[in-house]
């Protein structure tokens, strides 16, 4: 058996609101291995975007966290900021729901990505930075590199420009994605390619993969497991395959059948 990439042990976080505080996550359990995926599966508010963002080790400033985040047996929530971004972005990828919030708005996405593989050592020098980009753009499914990579972000689309933000978070050869909602924005045959584009990135360079969706959909394209979230707790884990079509959990069961669909 191989050893987790990640685990949480009784991870919870609290964030203050005005009328006392939100349990957002509530004594969270979970391991993926590397190369896996796991799928956040839950409505709006169960807590999925609080558990993805304790990962990248961003819970918010008042947020209060307690519990362990093991990242290759390192405890997340006992490192320093500098010692975290270390870690973000060079064995962490983060994919956004929203591709424009890790992408410069005002830079063209060449330098952006060429910057990004400078900073964090996978290439020797700026020529040699600049020169590895079109074969990263073409690894995430760009057609034509060299226009993409001489555009503004406003200047693509809205699938060319989430394949861009993939680039920019597997340019550091990550050990692990964290993919919030990514493909929520998107319409169907798009964002089934960019589902299909991290199940290639899982296949070809064994990157796990930690994806937080409401979409059950979305998550039985996906595959790997799934951890159902219901008001900051997880209420049932299992394969997605065995999962969907029979639920363990009343909530699951519920979720399934409120999207029939989505289980085929
Ligand atoms: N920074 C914050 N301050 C106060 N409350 C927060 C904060 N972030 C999240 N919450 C609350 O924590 C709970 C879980 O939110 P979270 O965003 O993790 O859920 P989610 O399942 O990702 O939902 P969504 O899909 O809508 O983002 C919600 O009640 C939310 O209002």
């Amino acid at each position: 058996m191989s050893v987790p990439l990640l685990q949480a042990h009784e991870l919870t976080v609290r964030h203050p609101n005005p009328g006392g505080t939100v349990l957002a996550a509530d004594r969270i359990c979970l391991s993926l291995d590397p190369g896996d995926a796991l799928v956040l599966l839950g409505e709006s508010g169960s807590g999925k975007t609080t558990v993805a963002r304790a990962v990248l080790g961003l819970p918010g400033r008042s947020a209060r966290v307690t519990g362990r985040i093991l990242f290759d047996g390192t405890d997340l929530l006992g490192l320093d900021e500098r010692a975290l971004s270390r870690i973000r972005g060079r064995r962490i990828g983060y994919v956004p729901q929203d591709p424009t919030a890790s992408l410069d708005p005002l830079r063209r996405i060449g330098p952006q990505l060429t910057e990004l593989l400078r900073r964090h050592g996978s290439a020797d020098g700026r020529r040699a930075a600049r020169a590895a980009v079109p074969g990263l753009l073409e690894s995430v499914g760009v057609p034509d590199p060299d226009r993409v990579a001489r555009s503004f972000p406003h200047e693509l689309s809205g699938g060319l420009r989430q394949r861009a933000a993939i680039a920019l978070a597997i340019s550091c050869g990550p050990e692990l994605l964290v993919a919030d909602e990514p493909t929520t924005a998107l319409d169907a045959l798009v964002q089934a390619q960019v589902l299909e584009l991290l199940a290639r990135l899982r296949r070809e360079r064994g990157i796990a993969l930690l994806l937080v969706t409401h979409d059950l959909g979305v998550a039985r394209r996906t595959g790997g497991r799934i951890a159902v979230m219901q008001d900051g707790r997880i209420v049932e884990t299992g394969p997605a395959e065995r999962l969907l079509s029979a639920p363990g959990h009343p909530f699951t069961a519920a979720l399934v059948a409120a999207q029939p669909g989505a289980r085929r």
